[in-house]
């Protein structure tokens, strides 16, 4: 039915003309809310309200004497809204009953011109899913609809941080194979967005890492970020891929008695562009082989125009951001940053324009070629780097791919019952430092041998949306490189060493939250705070590792407190094994190395996320 102007407000040309001419912050007019009835539209100079007009009232209504409290949404921010769409002429839906009574019975379609604002509510279950909600509203008046969609499309242009042009990259095999399928479901968002999106498909592992490392720095500029549809793995290539050839840092720092020898210690790209050495590593080293040594780099890099040599792609870059659309196994990167593993929540923080830095760990294997020269070979992890258990499982779970995600389970409890440890030594930057809430003994040398954490959660600052901790401002007064290691530049630091068996050496970037450990590997790590989180798993009897496994598991759990586990909150650290070898897994890829050195960036990336609510 078509509604005329003289049946309702809604076509009242008097009440609605001139709306935008004035300059006031408040305007106001009246339209038909599809599925709730005439409301008075008001926009706001932050956000966009609605209130029923007529007997109805918003707060509360009655029906046949019972009283109804509606359930409907009265207003939207406009960082809430994502897009605003002019609909064709159509349908609005008006029940002839309060909207509280969701009783769709009774009601009619009224043909009106329409406009949609699309937005999203939270979850009241889970306060970091952002759930869709659209808002169409009608009019018997064309002009009205588009100059309401151009006064509100204006003001979203103004909502800063949105990007406008992104590259997206899909692993269709990640996971139970649905990355294609997670893409085309969220791929509607970033169209009406109007949010351009570059798409390319990966076919087989490596490419996602060949794509970004090669990729033209003008071409790099012309994007606002990268988004990874797939999992941890898969993020990480693209990580490797874009810091490799762009990140100018000095090596880790290690102590002196460290075997690698590097002439001073140079940046890891401060090398003659022209010089091309051979590959070093092995496929049969590393389950993903791409990342080279700095020299290496070189090579890549000749082969930019000279034009791109120009062009210049600053890392760190404030701008330009990540975004993961989950379709992994574990997706723990996506969960500690957007606080949940919904692809729907990661694609609305993408095209709000949502961001927070995450620290990078830097990973350097330092191996003694055949000319017995050392040569380092460079690896970025945005959530955990570890040795034993977890090298083994990721070894041991590559052997069931087809599997799918459920080979994790059954390789962890294989390697759990071969329950191997390796001898090593591990030597740590121990820094003094307020924020670290560990009780340490020393022993007569003045080594740090035991780490007791408090043991509860309530005293830990977890790691939220606008976290204290990550928005700190370090204390040294540092730029360039050196802002990024703030706490390295402290005086108060010192080397610690561990050494022995070790079920597992684990370094935690972030507190790799998943479904399986619901807390994470350390509930209190932070997105950017510089510090990585040190867990060494000494040799015990087969049933106390069960016991630290399983704490893991649990919510409120204590994994770290027992005796046999250390735990040490550290800018760097290096490693040396002796004996039996295990493998690396840096963010569940292989690497392996029998001496390494580490250290975190704090805040080195920016991802489109916004923390997570709790
Ligand atoms: N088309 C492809 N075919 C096979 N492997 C691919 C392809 N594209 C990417 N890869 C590689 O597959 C590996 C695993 O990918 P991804 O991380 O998405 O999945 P996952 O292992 O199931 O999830 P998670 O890392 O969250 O546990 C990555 O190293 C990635 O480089």
């Amino acid at each position: 039915m078509e509604r005329e102007g003289n049946d309702c407000h809604v076509g009242d040309t008097s009440l609605t003309a001139s709306l935008f001419d004035d300059e006031a912050s408040v305007l106001s007019s009246t339209f038909l809310l599809d599925h709730v009835g005439e409301v008075t539209l008001t926009f706001h100079e932050d956000r966009l309200s609605w209130k029923l007009v007529g007997p109805l009232d918003n707060d509360v209504s009655t029906c046949l004497r019972v009283k109804y409290f509606p359930k409907v949404a009265t207003e939207i921010k406009l960082s809430e809204i994502y897009a605003v769409d002019l609909n064709d002429h159509g349908s609005i839906y008006i029940s002839s009953l309060p909207p509280a009574t969701e009783c769709l019975l009774l009601g009619e379609d009224i043909q009106m011109y329409r406009f949609t604002v699309h937005g999203f509510i939270r979850s009241k279950n889970q306060p970091s899913q952002c759930i869709l909600a659209d808002y169409t509203f009608g009019h018997t008046n064309l002009q009205m609809c588009r100059k309401w969609v151009n006064q509100l499309n204006a003001s979203l242009k103004r909502e800063v941080g949105r990007p406008k042009n992104l590259l997206v990259f899909v692993h269709p095999r990640s996971g139970k194979g649905n990355g294609c399928r997670t893409w085309e479901a969220v791929a509607p968002i970033f169209s009406r967005a109007k949010v351009e999106t570059k798409v390319i498909v990966t076919e087989r592992a490596g490419e996602a890492f060949g794509v970004m490392s090669s990729i033209t720095n003008m071409e790099l500029n012309s994007y606002d970020g990268v988004v990874a549809v797939g999992g941890d793995g898969f993020f990480n290539e693209i990580l490797n891929g874009f810091l490799s050839p762009r990140f100018k840092a000095p090596y880790p720092p290690t102590p002196s008695d460290f075997v690698h020898v590097v002439k001073d210690n140079g940046y890891s790209l401060d090398h003659d562009d022209d010089e091309i050495v051979a590959e070093t590593s092995s496929k049969k080293e590393d389950q993903f082989p791409l990342i080279s040594s700095p020299k290496q780099f070189g090579s890549r890099i000749s082969n930019l125009n000279s034009a791109d040599k120009a062009a210049e792609f600053p890392v760190p870059n404030e701008w330009f951001r990540f975004g993961i659309i989950p379709a992994g196994s574990t997706d723990a990167i996506v969960i500690c940053t957007t606080g949940t593993r919904d692809p729907i929540t990661s694609a609305l923080q993408i095209v709000l324009g949502k961001r927070v830095h995450l620290d990078i760990a830097q990973v350097v294997r330092w191996k003694t070629t055949p000319r017995s020269e050392v040569e380092p070979n460079v690896r970025y992890a945005a959530s955990f780097s570890g040795y034993g258990f977890y090298g083994d499982v990721i070894t041991e779970s590559e052997k069931y791919r087809w599997m799918g995600p459920k080979r994790y389970d059954y390789a962890g409890t294989m390697v759990f019952l071969k329950h191997r440890s390796y001898e090593a030594e591990i030597a740590y930057l121990d820094v003094e430092s307020d924020e670290i809430n560990l009780t340490s003994k020393r022993d007569h040398q003045g080594n740090l041998i035991r780490a007791v954490r408090s043991s509860h959660i309530s005293e830990k600052r977890i790691c939220r949306t606008n976290c204290n901790v990550c928005n700190e401002k370090p204390n040294h007064a540092s730029v360039g490189v050196c802002s990024l290691t703030p706490h390295l530049n402290s005086e108060e630091t010192r080397w610690a060493r561990s050494k022995g068996h070790f079920l597992s050496v684990g370094a935690a970037v972030i507190s790799c939250r998943n479904e399986k450990a619901p807390d994470g590997l350390v509930a209190d790590a932070h997105l950017s705070d510089g510090f990585l989180h040190l867990i060494l798993i000494r040799d015990c009897p087969h049933a106390s590792y069960l016991w630290h496994l399983t704490q893991l598991t649990r919510r409120g759990g204590n994994p770290l407190n027992f005796k046999f586990v250390e735990h040490h909150k550290t800018p760097a650290f290096s490693f040396t094994s002796s004996g039996d070898e295990s493998v690396w897994n840096v963010d569940g890829e292989i690497f392996q190395a029998h001496q390494l050195s580490a250290q975190v960036f704090r805040g080195l990336v920016s991802m489109f996320a916004s923390g997570p609510e709790v």
